[in-house]
């Protein structure tokens, strides 16, 4: 069993802690690398204190000396974050899980650009029930085509900062794309006022922000005398770690590219 050496990004965060816990405790992973920004009141600390075992690596804000022994950056930061340490992988040849959500479409092409030198994982989420979801709204999008009105509801906690989350908009793109519609013409992003009838090609997106609500979603296919609602429910940011590190085994044998859950989990 080759060991792969992993550094986690923004490792103070809740997803970066909850990746320490996961990397620490893979068999086949070593922790290498533990970061944060700089400013960061928890630099020079051992990372494991984090989660209550420390682990003999000092937590660091220097990117560029940190990886050069890595094989791999995990990284659920935000977009400045993660394009500035994707500028020292790509340099390097450090092969990236990104799981960081808020993109604009300019910067989703910046990540492309990379992957020409690269190999990534970028999803907006990676555990294996949303990605399943995933391909059971195309099912559903498939049969419930016509006469059938759509809205995405997604609740997060009081600290999320992106809305509608990542793991929504990737749900109305599943649905629009199998609709053959273009999701930029058609999404409704939050509705007040005298808002008027509804479209009938419209996609719907409401946002609920709430407590420590870990991550819920549900797409909803509303007809006259019937509804479908498929929901996903985190209750666990593992599940979320847990993906990532299936994304990280993923890439071993990767040169370059850009990848998604759908490839890590054989879903495509
Ligand atoms: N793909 C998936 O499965 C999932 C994705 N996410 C996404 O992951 C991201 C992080 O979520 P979460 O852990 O809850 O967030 P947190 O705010 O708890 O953690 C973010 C971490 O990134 C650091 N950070 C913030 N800005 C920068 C920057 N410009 N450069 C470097 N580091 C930075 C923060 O540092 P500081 O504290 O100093 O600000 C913190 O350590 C979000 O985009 C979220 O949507 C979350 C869960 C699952
Ligand atoms: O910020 C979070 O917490 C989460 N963000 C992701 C998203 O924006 O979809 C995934 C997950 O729902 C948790």
């Amino acid at each position: 069993m080759t060991i792969q050496k992993i550094a986690i990004a923004g490792c103070s965060g809740r997803m970066g802690r909850t990746l320490l816990e996961a990397v620490t405790q893979a068999p086949d992973m070593r922790l290498t690398a533990a970061l944060d920004r700089t400013g960061s009141p928890y630099l020079n600390k051992d990372a494991g204190e984090l989660i209550g075992t420390p682990c003999g690596i000092p937590i660091v804000s220097d990117f560029a000396s940190a990886l050069t022994d890595c094989d791999h950056l995990i990284d659920f930061t935000r977009p400045a974050g993660t394009l500035a340490h994707l500028s020292i992988c790509r340099k390097i040849g450090v092969k990236m899980v990104i799981g960081t959500t808020g993109f604009s479409v300019e910067e989703k092409n910046q990540l492309e650009a990379a992957a020409k030198d690269i190999a990534i994982v970028f999803a907006p989420n990676m555990s294996v029930g949303v990605n399943v979801t995933f391909k059971l709204l195309e099912i559903a999008a498939k049969a419930l085509n016509e006469g059938y009105d759509i809205e995405i509801i997604e609740a997060h906690h009081r600290h999320k900062v992106d809305a509608p989350s990542g793991t929504a908009l990737r749900m109305g793109e599943v649905i629009a794309q199998t609709l053959q519609r273009d999701l930029s013409q058609v999404a409704v992003y939050g509705r007040e006022g005298v808002t008027g009838e509804r479209k009938p090609e419209t996609i719907g997106f409401a946002t609920i922000r709430a407590g420590d609500i870990v991550g819920d979603h549900t797409a909803m296919f509303a007809g006259i005398g019937e509804r479908v609602e498929i929901s996903h429910k985190a209750s666990n940011r593992m599940t979320f770690a847990m993906g990532a590190l299936r994304a990280a085994r993923f890439l071993i044998d990767k040169p370059n590219g850009l990848f998604d859950m759908q490839d890590v989990l054989s879903l495509r």
